[in-house]
């Protein structure tokens, strides 16, 4: 398996968005660091989802980037990604490795260090940590882990760490610097005027 880039990218498909124009913005700056992760609001079809996985597929390929699909197994079955991300609403870890295969990316959803542990003994081969920090992209979560519980899971896990919520490129440092290997976004190349030099910021604090 090639190693997992530290950027994931999470496409924003709310209205007024455009998931695809942000995915060609940060692929030619980021490549194979991208990490684009197909992810749709919950009344988007199977059909239309399917759609935008089949063009972020055929975007990343030449970068050697690396798609995901959120939630719905299927469509990155059917798009052949490389891989998906599961969280405590989907298929448990250990089923969506069933459905993967052995060699696929699959990231869970962890928040403590027992939860961690127990999704990579299912086959996790990473985990996506948070929130963070304050989040405007999902409403319903519990109140942000900060830097301190990127760390209590990093130190209990082998597999490389995906910090989310509220990342920005001012707030990789100490997330880095807590183990997290990568971090994952929306807002911060999703609802910026320039996402390509986002991205560039991006890279620049988790590169250096
Ligand atoms: C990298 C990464 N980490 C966490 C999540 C959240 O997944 P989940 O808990 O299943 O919530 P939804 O994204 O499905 O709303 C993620 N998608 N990616
Ligand atoms: C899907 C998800 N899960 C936890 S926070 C989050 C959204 C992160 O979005 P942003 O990077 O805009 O805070
Ligand atoms: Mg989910």
């Amino acid at each position: 398996m090639p190693s997992l880039g530290r950027l994931h990218l999470i496409t924003d498909t709310r209205p007024g968005c455009d998931p695809l124009a942000v995915v060609r913005a940060a692929l030619p700056v980021a490549r194979a660091e991208l990490v684009v992760q197909v992810r749709v609001t919950d009344g988007t079809t199977d059909r239309q989802a399917y759609d935008l996985a089949r063009r972020v597929r055929a975007l990343c390929l030449p970068y050697r980037a690396t798609c995901l699909v959120n939630d719905r197994l299927h469509v990155a079955l059917a798009v052949d990604a490389d891989g998906g991300h599961v969280g405590a609403d989907d298929l448990p870890v250990a089923a969506a490795r069933r459905v993967l295969g052995v060699d696929a990316v699959l990231g869970a959803t962890a928040r403590e260090p027992g939860g961690a542990a127990r999704a990579v003994a299912a086959g996790a081969s990473y985990l996506g940590v948070g929130p963070c920090h304050r989040t405007t992209t999902k409403t319903g979560l519990p109140d942000p882990i900060g830097p301190a519980g990127v760390r209590a899971v990093a130190e209990a896990v082998t597999v490389p760490v995906i910090a989310i919520g509220g990342v920005t490129a001012a707030t990789v440092p100490a997330l880095r610097a807590a183990g997290a290997y990568g971090v994952a976004v929306v807002g911060a190349l999703s609802t910026v005027a320039d996402p390509g030099r986002a991205t560039a910021g991006l890279i620049a604090a988790l590169t250096c």
